[in-house]
């Protein structure tokens, strides 16, 4: 059995379709389980909120997942951060991949982030997102980890004191197993541009005990699994949405402008006129039930880089992110009290804060709405399904028409 540990949720989300998509049945968790008894499945998916935060916390989550899934039947462990590599020079890619590494005796754990359904791929070592640079990216701007390299041993050298290496692209197709075996780093990624790529990788990898990376070579692993069966079928829920932003990244502003566009009643959080995220939430929520229509509204933070440098100097980094993503989880908790069935979330530690508030324990993954983004259909409650988009997730209407009546 594959047991992935997610870095985040909608990280957690992603991993999940993907081994889905190959046939593996898969369960999705958001934190460690407690003992259970499960139905049938080739995959689980534990799903934490540690990209960011202190790395002592992520390494304790990370080894408590770990542990888990040992106990229940792991052969292979799946370390899944995000295809763009998000993290800052203090972790928690290193210090979780170190703890997880020296946990299970692995010399060398083989990774990469590339990710072609999402259009990240590797290529000497660098990171390129559509086609462009990391660095040279939007994710340049990110509010939380700003990516300003794309050469990806130099960010994770930054993080571990363990050697990093590359196998670049000409290797992993012609002598990858001989370069796999002789390998002396203790990290090492492997260049991969198509899913053929992965797909070859997934087969010389089929035997590692970690293996880490993003969700297209976990892809490339499930394709190398045999004797992979149905699915566990959630049927789709229907009822009033909402749309409940965090995200910052580039394509949830365009997916934002698109819901202004089609006039749907929009409101902004603002931090910085109201600083108690307890109140911030509660005008928010007298603000939906003065709306009149019953078209979907959105709830918002994300805002462009400019706005958003303005906000950061005022009340600083750490605290305008827990200000909103504690209003958040509170604007979450109210809507679903208010009837709201189906909840779209856009942001990854903004989906793990709403996660957190409504209690949600896991889930099944069910329809893919756009690649990586599936509907989740939580656990005991089969009137409500929510929506983590990652922020550089979906076209550009994705918003719009998840959120529609019959979205
Ligand atoms: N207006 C804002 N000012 C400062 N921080 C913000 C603002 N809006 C959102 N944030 C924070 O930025 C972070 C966005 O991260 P996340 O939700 O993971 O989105 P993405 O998936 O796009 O990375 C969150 O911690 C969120 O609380
Ligand atoms: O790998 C990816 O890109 C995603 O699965 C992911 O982790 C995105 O994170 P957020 O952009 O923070 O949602």
């Amino acid at each position: 059995m594959i047991g992935a540990i997610a870095d985040d949720y909608t990280g957690g989300t992603d991993v999940a379709v993907a081994l889905r998509s190959q046939g593996l049945r898969t369960l999705l968790f958001f934190g460690v389980p407690p003992p259970a008894d499960l139905p049938g499945h080739d995959a689980v998916v534990i799903a934490l909120k540690t990209r960011t935060g202190e790395p002592e916390q992520a390494v304790a989550q990370s080894l408590a997942a770990l542990d888990w899934l040992r106990g229940n039947g792991t052969d292979q462990v799946y370390f899944k951060y995000c295809s763009t590599f998000d993290s800052t020079p203090l972790g928690n890619i290193g210090p979780v991949l170190d703890a997880l590494a020296d946990a299970l005796s692995v010399k060398t754990v083989a990774m990469t982030p590339s990710s072609p359904h999402h259009g990240r791929t590797q290529y000497q070592g660098h990171l390129f997102v559509g086609g462009t640079l990391l660095a040279e990216s939007p994710m340049r701007d990110h509010p939380v980890n700003p990516m300003r390299d794309s050469y990806l041993p130099r960010l994770l050298r930054a993080q571990t004191a363990e050697s990093v290496g590359v196998l670049p692209l000409e290797t992993v197709r012609n002598g990858l197993a001989d370069a796999l075996s002789s390998a002396n780093d203790r990290y090492l990624f492997l260049d991969a541009v198509d899913d053929t790529d992965l797909t070859v990788i997934g087969q010389a990898l089929r035997r590692a005990p970690l293996v880490a990376g993003a969700a297209g070579l976990a892809r490339g692993l499930a394709t190398a699994r045999p004797g992979t069966s149905g699915q566990l079928e959630n049927p789709p829920v229907t009822g009033p949405a909402a749309v409940l932003s965090g995200s910052c990244s580039a394509r949830t502003l365009e997916q934002i402008a698109a819901m202004i566009r089609v006039g749907r009643p929009a409101y902004r959080l603002d931090p910085v006129s109201q600083n108690d995220p307890d109140v911030l939430a509660a005008q928010a929520l007298a603000w939906y039930d003065a709306l009149p229509g019953s078209a979907a509204p959105l709830i918002y933070s994300s805002m462009g880089p400019v706005d958003l440098q303005r906000t950061q100097e005022v009340l600083g980094v750490e605290e305008s992110a827990w200000i909103l993503e504690r209003a958040s989880g509170l604007v979450a908790d109210g809507l679903v009290r208010r009837g709201v069935r189906r909840l779209i979330v856009a942001g990854g530690e903004t989906s793990g804060a709403v996660v957190g508030a409504l209690g949600v324990s896991g889930g099944a993954v069910g329809a893919e709405v756009d690649a990586g983004v599936p509907w989740i259909h939580p656990v005991g409650r089969p009137d409500l399904a929510l929506l983590l988009k990652s922020g550089n997730f979906g076209h550009v209407g994705l918003l719009v028409t998840a959120s529609r009546e019959d979205g």
